[in-house]
């Protein structure tokens, strides 16, 4: 039975994660929180699934680089740096970053990467997500992925030709951007509409989660996936064998 250990273990995913692991006949061999010590957890483990902050994640990498295991990295807030430090980890141990692990999401990134392929730029990308009032990052990591998804298939770059956060008289859009749009309420597990707005019409792609346990499922199936794989970057596509 596969080890796996938990960061992030009394979080709302960690609980989550609890069940899926027995749902899917492994074994959850321990988890920690702020304070915990990951080295020790990673000896204990087949593989560690990371659920808690960007603020952990270089501790974490290099718990299971010395422990030589792999780690599923589902945190999100993550920046430029935190990608390098996976980048890094990842010529040494098997690593699979994303920010959302279910698979209505990840076949959602591949129609927008259709979509945005398929029309051209006269067709405004939007991306609106909607998560509960505990969540700490925006826009989403799933919002991020999305986003992505659609500036690869446009050939454009995310970072700068992105529209986040308008306030004010911000001028009118910028043709070929991409812009995201951050509601935060209630217990809202994570929705995500794209939209790709044209004159006169408008496609909506939409993913809703109605729980945890699609995220918790994505995770777990990851972590058997990358168990015993080389060293690399994975993604959920490949998981899920939709790449
Ligand atoms: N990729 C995906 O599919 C998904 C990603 N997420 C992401 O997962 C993360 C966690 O979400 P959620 O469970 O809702 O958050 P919670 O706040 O409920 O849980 C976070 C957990 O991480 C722990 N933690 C904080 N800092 C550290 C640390 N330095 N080392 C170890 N553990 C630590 C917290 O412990 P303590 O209470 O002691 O601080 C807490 O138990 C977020 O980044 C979220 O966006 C969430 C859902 C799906
Ligand atoms: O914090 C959450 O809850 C979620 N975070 C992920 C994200 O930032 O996209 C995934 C999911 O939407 C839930």
């Amino acid at each position: 039975m596969t080890r796996i250990g938990i960061i992030g273990n009394a979080g709302r995913m960690g609980q989550a994660l609890a069940t899926a692991i027995a749902d899917a006949g492994a074994t959850a061999s321990g988890g920690i929180d702020q304070g915990g010590d990951p080295l020790a957890l990673a000896k204990q483990s087949d593989v560690l699934v990371d659920f808690s902050s960007p603020h952990a994640l270089e501790a974490n990498l290099d718990a299971a680089m010395a422990a030589n295991i792999p780690i599923v990295i589902g945190t999100t807030g993550l920046d430029e740096r935190h990608h390098w430090l996976i980048d890094t980890a990842s010529d040494q141990i098997a690593v699979l970053q994303t920010g959302n692990t279910s698979l209505g999401v990840t076949l959602l990134a591949h129609l927008v990467h259709e979509a945005a392929t398929r029309l051209g730029e006269d067709w405004d990308i939007e991306i609106a997500e909607m998560h509960h009032r505990h969540k700490v990052d925006a826009p989403s990591g799933t919002a991020l992925l999305l986003g992505e998804a659609a500036a690869k298939a446009r050939g454009i770059d995310l970072a700068r030709d992105s529209e986040r956060g308008r306030d004010g008289v911000t001028g009118a859009r910028a043709r070929g951007a991409i812009g995201f749009a951050s509601l935060r309420g209630g217990s809202v597990a994570g929705d995500h509409t794209v939209f790709l707005a044209s004159d006169d019409e408008r496609i909506e792609l939409t993913h809703r989660a109605e729980n945890r346990m699609v995220f918790a499922r994505g995770a777990v199936k990851a972590c058997l996936w990358l168990h015993g794989k080389p060293a690399g970057r994975y993604t959920m596509p490949q998981v899920l064998g939709l790449a």
